[in-house]
């Protein structure tokens, strides 16, 4: 328990009672002899009369005859009103004091203690998640104790939240090190509410996330700004590890069309909200399963002529707004005599049930997909989003022939920031297009990975090239940042390799 009472210092002071008239013109001619602490006015109420003011002198005027004050300031005074030396006391106590100056009193001699509140805060690795909504969000901070600071973890939390209440809500310290699947650090809630829903912004985007149940981190903010500036407006993106959407929400904002994939079903729930809080809900498919089955089903789509007719009712479900809206499913009217063998590569949608194929064919670069319309009411881009768009393009496709003359569409860039294992993952890349299908260039592969002081990027170049089982040409490495004194993380960019590429089928 922290003792409150042991911070409380006391001055024994004069104060100069005059009428509050002349407190202004008073104060000036005193300057440098008046008390002189922060956040503590030299002026206050004189109690026993609201006409006057008490000027609390300096702690280094001692004596009552003011002998401390020179002669020329006291005259000038004296000639500008009546004035009564009285005692005055002062207390400052515990909240008074900084942060850091309580922490100083704490923490034991030989502790590295920070000589200023900043200092703390970089030293503790404070990571502040900044609020839009303060009467529902609040700052969590996140701490990252040392070994040494560990028996005053308490302390060292009640300190920083009594001093930053009401900014900050929750303060949490990281538990060893993440080692579960979702990359989702473990923390204990040192101080404050048990709620770890908070708000963070990065370049204009908002990002909502459970703390406790997602990846969240707030240095990679320049990364995702400098890949997303790479891309071009009306590019095709999939995220294959994307989180709560660091990467797929700016994307979107570009006017990318973004498919985001992350195995954590809490990840893809705050991805939804965040796509509609972010307003780009229209650009945005999620989807929640392995990277690897991901990939490879995006992908997988090959070159068909579709043609939709008002045959079967075919559900095919709005991937992007279950979570919302209860699941609730649409139907699209579609004839799939067409779709051979594709029926089979069909990507299940976040609850677990299988999409349509028609969607994935009808999904795609807008500029190289034609439509031809029955009847003249829908309109290319509805059908183009129509397998997943709510309400109005399915209603207009009802009852209407449609055919969509489609070649096979790549996507322009592939994002997998899993850094600790996201190279093993490029196998997923091997034979997944046929040739003859293959129209323009391939796909950019951003890869995120570590290199430690005994690697080079040459050792990353080889471990990749044998997932892909194809030399890479031209690659590209980014130092995102350094994660430990002897291991940084890497941004690898490159084209997926020709040689990537499945030999035709007949
Ligand atoms: C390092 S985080 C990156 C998240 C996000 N892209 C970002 O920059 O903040 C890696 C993400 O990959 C997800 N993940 C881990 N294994 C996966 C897998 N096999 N398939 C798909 N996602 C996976 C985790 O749940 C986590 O959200």
């Amino acid at each position: 328990m922290l003792d409150e009472s042991k911070f409380e210092v006391h001055f024994k002071l004069w104060a100069l009672r005059i009428p509050c008239q002349h407190c202004k013109l008073a104060t000036r001619i005193l300057n440098g002899y008046l008390l002189d602490k922060p956040r503590v006015k030299p002026i206050t109420e004189d109690p026993t009369c609201d006409k006057n003011r008490y000027l609390i002198l300096s702690d280094n005027v001692h004596n009552q005859d003011l002998s401390d004050i020179p002669k020329q300031k006291l005259d000038e005074l004296k000639g500008l009103c009546e004035i009564e030396v009285v005692p005055y006391s002062l207390t400052l106590g515990y909240s008074y004091w900084s942060a850091d100056h309580v922490l100083k009193q704490i923490l034991p001699t030989g502790v590295e203690v920070p000589s200023s509140f900043e200092t703390i805060v970089k030293y503790l690795d404070l990571e502040f998640m900044i609020i839009f909504e303060p009467s529902q969000f609040g700052q969590i901070a996140h701490l990252n104790l040392h070994d040494e600071l560990l028996p005053h973890k308490d302390v060292i939390a009640k300190v920083i939240y009594d001093k930053n209440y009401p900014r900050i809500k929750t303060i949490v310290n990281k538990v060893g090190t993440i080692t579960n699947e979702f990359r989702v650090p473990e923390f204990e809630i040192l101080a404050g509410e048990h709620n770890m829903i908070t708000e963070v912004k990065q370049y204009g985007a908002t990002f909502r996330l459970d703390y406790s149940l997602v990846y969240w981190n707030s240095r990679l903010e320049h990364e995702h700004k400098r890949l997303v500036s790479m891309f071009q407006a009306g590019e095709t993106i999939c995220d294959m590890f994307a989180g709560i959407g660091p990467f797929a929400i700016p994307a979107a904002q570009k006017g990318c069309i973004v498919y985001a994939n992350d195995l954590n079903p809490d990840s893809i729930h705050y991805l939804r909200i965040n796509a509609k809080i972010n307003k780009v809900g229209d650009c945005i498919y999620a989807y929640n399963m392995d990277a690897r089955k991901f990939i490879s089903q995006m992908m997988e789509v090959p070159n068909t002529e579709v043609t939709l007719e008002n045959s079967h009712e075919v559900p095919i479900l709005d991937t992007r707004d279950n979570a919302e809206s209860n699941s609730k499913n649409e139907l699209l009217t579609v004839d799939t005599k067409d779709l051979g063998d594709s029926n089979n590569s069909g990507l299940e949608d976040v609850n677990g049930s299988t999409r349509h194929t028609a969607t994935s064919v009808i999904a795609g670069k807008r500029s190289s997909t034609s439509y031809h319309e029955g009847n003249g009411e829908a309109h290319g881009t509805d059908i183009l989003e129509g397998g997943r768009r709510k309400g109005s393009a399915n209603k207009r496709m009802r009852g209407s022939e449609i055919s969509v003359t489609k070649t096979w569409e790549h996507v322009d860039h592939v994002i997998m920031n899993l850094p600790a294992s996201a190279v093993q993952f490029l196998d997923a890349f091997r034979g997944l297009i046929q040739k003859k299908y293959w129209k323009g260039c391939l796909p950019w592969i951003h890869c995120y990975c570590f290199i430690r002081a005994t690697e080079t990027p040459e050792t990353i170049i080889a471990v990749a090239e044998s997932a892909l089982d194809a030399h890479i040409q031209d690659s590209r490495f980014h130092r995102v940042r350094d994660v430990a004194p002897n291991k940084a993380m890497f941004c690898l960019s490159f084209r997926l390799p020709e040689a990537c590429l499945k030999e035709d089928c007949p």
